[in-house]
């Protein structure tokens, strides 16, 4: 070949990664969809690496452990603080089901902040075609439903009630369904509660608080930011029948709407941030206290 065609073509090479690291640093959604990427990248790089670590207890709720050390530098890598408020209501003696409000992928990070010990999410079937990742949530006994074939979901709550039971499980749900980026939840799913009713266990409400200030996938933006996680108390289910589900999933889904609301105020307000490991963010408002900040685990 040519020298200087040679010569061309590496600094050619050279130049593209240095103008790959400009358009990071100067244009958000280029920073968007790496992160983006970045998180799916690291979801399927870790199902991969620790999959066959789980694979040798066996589909077990204690490859959850394995998971949730997975995702848990996935905060630091993006520089989201995240504040759990009144974390020690999730310790409870027995086992109880948690439902979340549903806004986008990153939810898997709250989720694993304050996630008890024993506890699996219920997940749509499709997750389990994705590969590896499929593998791995199969192997941390993640349960999953079709959400097409309502009487087999039916089924699998009903087995899982009294699985909940009899291994001391707690499960997590997320009542809306599906993701919502909206700022109001949508009407909650009645699987979750005919769970808790049929165990007869408490239900533990959690609410993350909106996304908006630092993730908006509308404006293709990703920046550092503060997440908040806030348990609040327990519903008793105990003599409820599927009679009461109906009234039961509206109280809880009017208590977790008014702490949305009462989040989406003062997360406005009160801004702190990480600085991320995956390159700049965006400096919005000042560091404040802490607040309430309780981390701590079952
Ligand atoms: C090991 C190393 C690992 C490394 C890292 C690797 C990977 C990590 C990656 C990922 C981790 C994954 C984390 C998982 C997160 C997944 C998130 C999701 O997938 S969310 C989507 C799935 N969830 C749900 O859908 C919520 C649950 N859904 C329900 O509960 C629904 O109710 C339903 C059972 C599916 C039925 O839904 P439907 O649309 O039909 O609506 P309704 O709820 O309104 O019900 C209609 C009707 O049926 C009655 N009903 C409902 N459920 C029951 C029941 N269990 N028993 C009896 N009757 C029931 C309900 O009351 C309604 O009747 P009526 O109107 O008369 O009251
Ligand atoms: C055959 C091999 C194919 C391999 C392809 C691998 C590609 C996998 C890429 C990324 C994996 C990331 C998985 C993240 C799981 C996030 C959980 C989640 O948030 O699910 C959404 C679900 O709650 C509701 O779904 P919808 O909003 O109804 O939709």
């Amino acid at each position: 070949m040519d020298p200087l065609l040679l010569l061309l073509l590496l600094h050619g090479l050279l130049l593209l990664p240095l103008a790959a690291l400009l358009l990071y640093r100067h244009s958000p959604p280029f920073q968007f969809l790496c992160k983006v990427a970045f998180f799916n990248c690291w979801i399927v790089a870790l199902a991969t690496l620790l999959s066959p670590v789980a694979a040798l207890r066996g589909r077990s709720v204690e490859n959850m452990r394995l998971l949730r050390a997975a995702l848990l530098p996935l905060k630091h890598l993006y520089g989201i603080r995240m504040r759990v408020r009144d974390s020690e209501l999730l310790r409870l003696p027995g086992p109880f089901v948690i439902v979340c409000n549903h806004q986008a992928s990153l939810d898997l990070m709250g989720m694993v902040e304050v996630i008890p010990e024993r506890c699996v999410p219920i997940a749509k079937r499709e997750l389990l075609y994705l590969g590896t990742v499929g593998w791995a949530c199969w192997l941390s006994g993640i349960i999953f439903i079709d959400r097409c074939r309502r009487d087999a979901a039916i089924e699998v709550i009903a087995r899982t009630a009294s699985a909940m039971r009899q291994e001391n499980l707690s499960v997590w749900v997320f009542p809306e369904g599906t993701r919502n980026p909206g700022k109001s939840m949508l009407p909650f799913k009645r699987g979750a509660f005919h769970l808790a009713v049929q165990a007869q266990v408490p239900i533990v409400p959690i609410v993350i608080s909106p996304y908006w200030d630092f993730f908006s996938p509308e404006e293709k933006r990703f920046t550092s930011g503060t997440c908040t996680i806030r348990v609040l108390p327990r519903v008793e289910t105990l003599g409820l029948s599927p009679k009461d589900v109906p009234k039961l999933t509206e109280s809880v889904r009017q208590a977790m709407a008014e702490a949305l609301a009462e989040m989406s105020m003062s997360d406005h307000r009160d801004q702190d941030m990480e600085q991320p490991l995956l390159g700049p963010g965006e400096d919005r408002g000042s560091p404040q206290g802490q607040g309430d900040t309780a981390r701590s685990r079952k």
